[in-house]
């Protein structure tokens, strides 16, 4: 089994203020909250399914996902995932990270677009008018079935696709993926007899970008789902309990977040130098603040790409309150190779580069990040993979899930609900007057709770 991922971590060589003997001190109490969910005995409990799931996922499984997923690739244009939060994120930061950046733009065919994400008037608007006079197909993914942004989106859609090529023939193009028995989505998709995947029921959300949820939509885009699984089952393997702590990535990490939390370092930010990763960091920050922000505590979790956010956040960064730490994910080798041309003008003053690779630069910048943060009290993890394909991100994906839930029990939080993400949505329904919620304040009682300065 291979283990490529490696974890490092620089602390404050300044302040002293926190050791690598801090973060082992913590090996006995990681271990046991890595325990817990392996024996199943924590809060949660019902939520484990996505624990084992890399390594019992079958193959016929996956080849049915790959059969319908090439079934798309063949008659569609454009591909719709419909989804928000663990039903989209998932799915985004593979297909970002592997698809190539400009493949919509070199004509690569199909274009996967997505919508659900927002209630944006303009971007239904416009997202309409792209795949007007297009062979076009929808994934519509919600565990609950009953999400209000990705309802809306589909139901505006699935109109637009009858409308265009009649409702027997886009049935053949609109598959769901959500629950085996509850929901609006579930009993729709019985209704218009949708080819549709289970999402289990003991898979939360943010926990399932390895099921149906995510590998459809990462294999309609071309990406090779049976090697991110290879990935996801060798780093189940790498992070349980019978690795030893110094040896298990997400022990080292989730231990190490917590004890920087402890001292005040309250923000982690998570850093690439590498767009490609945008999406994978936007994934990791609904895994862990919607896993840990429950009462009063838990880590805040900040997103940048660098070097373009050094060039904005760097200030905040280097030099504001120091409560924050940064987690790296660095890629070792690029996938192609440019080098820096030589000029025999020089008019820019950057000879001195000629010859040199991009990716050296790129890496010169991350460590002179590295050391001037550091040197700023900004503590700093790396994650380093060593290429950027189906096999490393599947290890990085298991790696935060499993950490995720280890580092949730370190904070005596149930990392796997979500309560307070209902509080918007029971106004938003109160106010639009759905059924159901007529015993919650009117809409004009809950204006009434703003006020202005
Ligand atoms: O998959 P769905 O049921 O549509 O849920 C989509 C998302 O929305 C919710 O509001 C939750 O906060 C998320 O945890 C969830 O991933």
């Amino acid at each position: 089994m291979k283990l490529d991922i490696k974890l490092s971590s620089s602390m404050f060589k300044t302040l002293k203020a926190m050791t690598k003997e801090q973060v082992v001190a913590q090996a006995v109490k990681t271990k046991e909250c890595n325990r817990m969910l392996e024996v199943g005995n924590g809060k949660g409990r019902d939520f484990l399914g996505w624990l084992h799931f890399p390594s019992s996922v079958i193959e016929k499984d996956m080849d049915d996902i790959q059969l319908t997923a090439n079934s798309f690739r063949t008659d569609c244009e454009v591909v719709v995932i419909v989804g928000i939060g663990g039903s989209y994120l998932g799915a985004r930061a593979v297909i970002t990270a592997l698809a190539n950046s400009f493949g919509a733009l070199k004509n690569e065919r199909p274009v996967v677009v997505y919508a659900g994400h927002n209630i944006s008037e303009d971007y239904l608007y416009e997202l309409s008018e792209y795949l007007e006079g297009k062979k076009f197909g929808i994934i519509n993914i919600s565990k609950s079935g009953t999400t209000t942004e990705p309802a809306l989106a589909f139901r505006i859609l699935k109109k637009q696709l009858e409308d265009s090529i009649g409702k027997m023939n886009a049935q053949k193009h609109i598959v769901a993926v959500t629950d085996k028995a509850r929901g609006a989505l579930h009993n729709l998709a019985v209704k218009e007899k949708y080819k549709t995947y289970i999402i289990p029921d003991d898979i939360g959300g943010r926990f399932s970008v390895l099921t149906p949820v995510g590998l459809l939509p990462i294999a309609i885009a071309g990406i090779n789902i049976k090697q991110l699984i290879a990935g996801a089952t060798d780093m189940e393997r790498a992070t349980s309990s019978d690795i030893p702590f110094e040896n298990n990535p997400a022990e080292l990490y989730a231990s190490t977040r917590n004890e920087l939390y402890k001292i005040g370092k309250k923000i982690e930010i998570l850093a690439n130098f590498n767009p490609k990763l945008h999406y994978v960091a936007e994934w990791w920050k609904q895994l862990y603040s919607e896993s840990e922000g429950k009462q009063h505590k838990g880590i805040f979790t900040a997103v940048v790409d660098f070097t373009t956010d050094l060039h904005s956040m760097g200030q905040w960064i280097q030099e504001a309150e120091r409560t924050v730490f940064e987690t790296v994910i660095s890629i070792a080798s690029p996938k192609y190779k440019v080098e820096v041309p030589l000029d025999s003008q020089d008019l820019d003053g950057l000879n001195f580069l000629s010859g040199k690779r991009v990716d050296y630069i790129n890496k010169m910048a991350e460590l002179g990040t590295q050391i001037a943060h550091v040197e700023g009290d900004v503590p700093n993890i790396k994650i380093e993979l060593p290429e950027l394909n189906e096999y490393h991100l599947g290890q990085l994906l298991y790696f935060f899930e499993r950490a995720c839930g280890i580092s949730g029990y370190l904070l005596e939080v149930n990392p796997f609900d979500q309560p307070g993400v209902e509080s918007y949505k029971k106004n938003m329904f109160a106010l639009l007057n759905k059924p159901g919620f007529e015993h919650l304040k009117p809409g004009n009682e809950i204006r009434s709770k703003l006020y202005d300065f």
